[in-house]
């Protein structure tokens, strides 16, 4: 199939198999092509070399400097100075790497080039496992297989030191397959009620692409993903393999509930089409939550949904707690559910709720425009807390629908506070704002093991996802616990699907839609240092504290988001995740052989108690 083929939605998918035999129907016609494709395996080998031989090279240099004696110096100097250190170096470094993976991107999209390449990268990574698992089968190798996205590019604390030892498969997979194809009709989708009847589209991207790119990509063609996590540097395979969330999730479900058809890779080198309807239809639910366990994503078709180009915004602040829960859950459960439902708890009394619609230009009210994505603008959160703090017991703005998007990224939600101190100042903003935010990565990156292990024993950063009907008594609970704010509060529908982590009991789910029945949940997000934990160190032991709350989360039919560092057993954390139906998958589908565990790939090895 060509590229052109191919962006005009190509028969992709409806396929049953393909194994590593089968040739590719790849074309690569005239000079033209030739000329791109090798402008294009350029920009990627730069890309390469930027992420695969910086870092062995930045270990020698390490290790060199280690025997100079002049490390310990230099890691002590970043540690104190870790703010100018940033500003210095972690910002200009996050900038150039974003501005070569934008060229590349648009490299790709405008030439063409990447549709008819996606077929060589599929067969690049069967004929890698096929090869890992000949190897691990014949004791030259080792036995379980993972991505090779280097464990300090991911969105999480941890830096995925099972990688070392396992068979690392490249995913060079970073594009966006083609235009959106649209779809009419009610039923054209398997999305809540909300949207049955209205246009809907879909589109292919591969497991690399992040969140910036695709509101990039989308927004200004008036489409979106109906859930858009808003983080530009997540990806859609961490978010599909993983979880997804967003504050239209209590329209949709979780990120996964909007695949059409994923195009996987299982552990025996096989290409198969999954989809809620086709012969593997069980392998469909297990996916999400599986953590790479099961098969290699290496495209997915995913459902979009027309966009507006406004949000208008509304604020609630609620100066007690039963004040602001009630208002929460009043829009969670309405009949006419707005666009977007989130919260932001300030303390344990003090909270804003926000409710969010898309609009168009017309609707805007001039006076009431708020750009808050541009560079000088302040923090999103912090705005929120003035709105509180004014006294005002309503609030409207009309928000750019990509800036509402992306709230949370410019202040990493309220973690960059803590690392540039006086970063939301106007005098930081107006000067620095356009570099900000400092790449997650880059921040994993240049941590010291000071400071990895100051976070592994006082910094929290962890979603406990609960039943919507008791989050007032689960506030106070981790009040009392932790006392960390600002807390995120998103709702989502929970679909009983019947995969890894869905409801242990069904008796939970209250209610039902077209996909399924749900119970509505909230994602309880604390990022940050645990009261007190800083200045009285001694207090706060993270161990006996997160040990408490999981217990909470087991008894009150709670999860834990598992980017995030567990601190259960084994047999705790198979209690609260339902391995019955995946483990029956790995079974079916050749992963028991050749991929991990969740728990044993996940539950972290702790430096600090
Ligand atoms: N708003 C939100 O929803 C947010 C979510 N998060 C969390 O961050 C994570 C996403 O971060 P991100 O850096 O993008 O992803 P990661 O690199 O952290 O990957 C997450 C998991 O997905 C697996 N995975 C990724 N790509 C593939 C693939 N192509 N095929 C098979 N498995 C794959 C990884 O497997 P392997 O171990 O083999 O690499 C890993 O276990 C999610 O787990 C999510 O829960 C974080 C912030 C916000
Ligand atoms: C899951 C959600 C949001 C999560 C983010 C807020 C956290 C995910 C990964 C976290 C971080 C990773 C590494 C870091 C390096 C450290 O030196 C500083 C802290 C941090 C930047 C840390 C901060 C919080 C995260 C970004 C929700 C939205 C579902």
């Amino acid at each position: 199939m060509s590229g052109k083929a191919r962006m005009n939605g190509g028969a992709r998918g409806h396929a049953t198999t393909t194994t590593t035999t089968t040739t590719t129907t790849t074309r690569h016609g005239g000079a033209t092509s030739s000329v791109l494709y090798v402008a294009l395996q350029w920009v990627t080998v730069v890309l390469q070399v930027m992420t695969q031989i910086m870092i062995p090279l930045g270990s020698a240099v390490i290790d060199l400097l280690r025997v100079m004696g002049v490390w310990e110096v230099l890691t002590d100097v970043i540690t104190r100075y870790r703010a100018p250190f940033v500003v210095i170096f972690v910002l200009p470094l996050s900038l150039m790497f974003d501005c070569a993976m934008q060229i590349r991107s648009y490299i790709i999209f405008k030439l063409y080039s990447a549709p008819e390449l996606h077929e060589e990268r599929v067969l690049d990574v069967q004929r890698q496992v096929a090869l890992a698992v000949a190897n691990a089968k014949a004791g030259k190798g080792p036995k379980r297989l993972c991505t090779a996205r280097p464990g300090w590019l991911s969105i999480s604390m941890d830096y995925r030191t099972y990688k070392q030892s396992s068979a690392q498969i490249s995913i060079s997979m970073y594009d966006i397959l083609g235009e959106v194809q649209p779809i009419t009709g009610p039923g054209s989708g398997s999305g809540g009620q909300e949207t049955a009847s209205a246009t809907r589209g879909s589109i292919w991207v591969e497991p690399m692409v992040s969140m910036g790119q695709i509101s990039h990509f989308l927004n200004p063609r008036g489409w979106t993903l109906p859930i858009l996590p808003e983080m530009d540097d997540l990806t859609v395979g961490g978010l599909l393999m993983g979880v997804g969330i967003e504050t239209s999730c209590h329209k949709y479900g979780l990120f996964s509930e909007m695949v059409e058809e994923y195009e996987v890779v299982l552990g025996n080198s096989e290409r198969i089409f999954v989809r809620r309807d086709n012969e593997y239809a069980d392998l469909f639910h297990a996916l999400p939550w599986s953590y790479g366990t099961l098969g290699f994503l290496v495209s997915v078709k995913l459902i979009v949904v027309p966009c507006k180009p406004w949000v208008r915004l509304r604020y609630h602040p609620a100066r007690s707690l039963e004040k602001g829960v009630s208002k929460f859950r009043a829009l969670c459960d309405g009949a006419e559910k707005p666009d977007f439902v989130e919260s932001l708890a300030f303390s344990r009394d003090t909270m804003v709720v926000m409710e969010g619609d898309m609009v168009d230009e017309d609707q805007v009210v001039p006076g009431a425009r708020n750009e808050i994505g541009r560079f000088y603008m302040p923090w999103f959160y912090k705005h929120v807390e003035e709105i509180l703090e004014s006294g005002a017991d309503f609030a409207e703005e009309f928000v750019p629908i990509r800036d509402y998007y992306h709230r949370h990224t410019k202040s990493i939600f309220w973690e960059l506070e803590h690392i540039i101190p006086g970063g939301n100042h106007p005098f930081f903003r107006y000067l620095f704002g356009w570099l900000v935010p400092p790449k997650v990565s880059f921040l994993k990156l240049t941590q010291t093991e000071g400071m990895q292990s100051t976070y592994e024993s006082m910094h929290v950063a962890q979603d406990f996802l609960l039943p919507l009907k008791g989050l007032q008594a689960q506030l106070e609970f981790l009040d009392d616990k932790m006392g960390i704010y600002p807390i995120w509060l998103c709702p989502h529908k929970h679909y009983n699907s019947g995969g890894t982590a869905f409801l242990r009991d069904p008796v939970d789910c209250n209610a039902e839609d077209e996909i399924g029945q749900y119970e509505m949940y909230v994602d309880i997000g604390l990022y940050g240092f645990a009261r007190g934990a800083l200045e009285k160190k001694k207090d706060f032991n993270m161990k006996s504290v997160m040990r408490e709350v999981e217990n909470y989360l087991l008894r009150n039919h709670g999860f834990q988001m598992m980017y995030a560092d567990t601190y259960q057993s084994r047999e705790e954390f198979l209690q609260m995740f339902n391995h019955e139906h995946y483990f029956k998958m790995r079974e079916k589908y050749h992963a028991t052989e050749a991929f991990g565990l969740i728990y044993d790939k996940m539950a972290r090895k702790h430096t600090s108690a």
